[in-house]
């Protein structure tokens, strides 16, 4: 028997995960987790719409007022800083830290890292709040794991996922979270095991805030399995790529893709899981 074969290695091999994947999105919809949002203006719908489709239960919350009587009570935080301002911020760090400090499990989407210094030192203090897992593009991630602040082309990526990867091991070394690079690849790493996500279509590019709507299906797939954040993060990106697939079979672009792609997530069945997730070690 060769020694990485599917036998030797049932936990970590391709076959196994089509299995672990529907068993998270089974979870998710039967334990409805409450998913707090702290995040940018523009993608405040189609993230709760995502979230809702999946199956889960999202609240957009953000006032620092609120914080203290109604962040103990989730399963997961979604901090995104897409639309960042300074009056923001300080509810973003309290919700965080409160999570944290919870033991619940909150997840960072670091949205144009490197367009500002001040975007970037915001990304660096919610580093040290310790996320369980960072979703970005290949550009917000190589720019946040050297802290590097250089012209951006803002919120779009210029890089491919998969130029990102040693940027991601070592984001993921560096703060002990899980670090997944959306693309036409999706990479997911924990700093030693890297996998790939091989769902989804190029058009979901063109609907503003499906990153910022994966981010927080990652917050909810790490909400009914925190050990296992490294499976729930390429689960759900590899979920919403399929949902984007299906979506697409209906779709004539992308205002009617982003309808088709949530409806495609709330119909997702089984036999669909099972044939279309595409997961591999990387
Ligand atoms: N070329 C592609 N082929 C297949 N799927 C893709 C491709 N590009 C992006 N995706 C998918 O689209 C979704 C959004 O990823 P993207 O990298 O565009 O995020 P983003 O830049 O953070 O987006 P936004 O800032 O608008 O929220 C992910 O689910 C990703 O897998
Ligand atoms: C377009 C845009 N600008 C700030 S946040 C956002 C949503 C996609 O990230
Ligand atoms: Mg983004």
């Amino acid at each position: 028997m060769k020694p990485n074969s599917d036998e030797k290695e049932p936990e970590q091999s391709n076959w196994a995960w089509p299995r672990k994947t529907w068993s998270f999105l089974s979870e998710v919809r039967r334990r409805s987790p409450l998913i707090q949002c702290i995040t940018n203006f523009v993608s405040m719908d189609l993230m709760a719409n995502t979230l809702l489709s999946a199956g889960a239960s999202p609240a957009m919350l953000h006032t620092s007022d609120e914080i203290p009587d109604f962040t103990p009570h989730i399963n997961a935080l979604c901090i995104n800083v897409g639309t960042l301002s300074s009056d923001w911020l300080p509810a973003m760090k309290l919700a965080a830290e409160t999570a944290s400090n919870l033991g619940k499990p909150w997840v960072l989407d670091p949205v144009a890292a490197g367009a500002s210094v001040f975007r970037m030192n915001a990304c660096l203090e919610l580093l040290k709040l310790k996320p369980t897992v960072i979703r970005g593009n290949g550009s917000e991630i190589m720019a946040l794991s050297k802290a590097s602040v250089e012209p951006t082309k803002g919120v779009d990526s210029t890089h491919e996922s998969t130029d990102a990867v040693e940027s991601a091991k070592a984001l993921a070394e560096a703060t002990g979270a899980v670090v997944a690079v959306s693309g036409a690849v999706d990479i997911v790493t924990d700093g030693k095991l890297v996998v790939g996500a091989h769902n989804g279509v190029a058009m979901m590019q063109k609907i503003t805030a499906t990153g910022c709507s994966v981010t927080a299906l990652i917050a909810a797939f790490v909400a009914v399995d925190q050990n296992h954040a490294l499976e729930a993060t390429a689960s759900a990106l590899s979920v919403f790529g399929i949902a984007g697939e299906l979506g697409l079979r209906l779709a004539n672009g992308p205002a009617s893709l982003r309808m088709h792609l949530i409806d495609s997530l709330y119909g997702l069945d089984e036999a669909a899981v099972l044939s279309h997730v595409k997961i591999t070690r990387f």
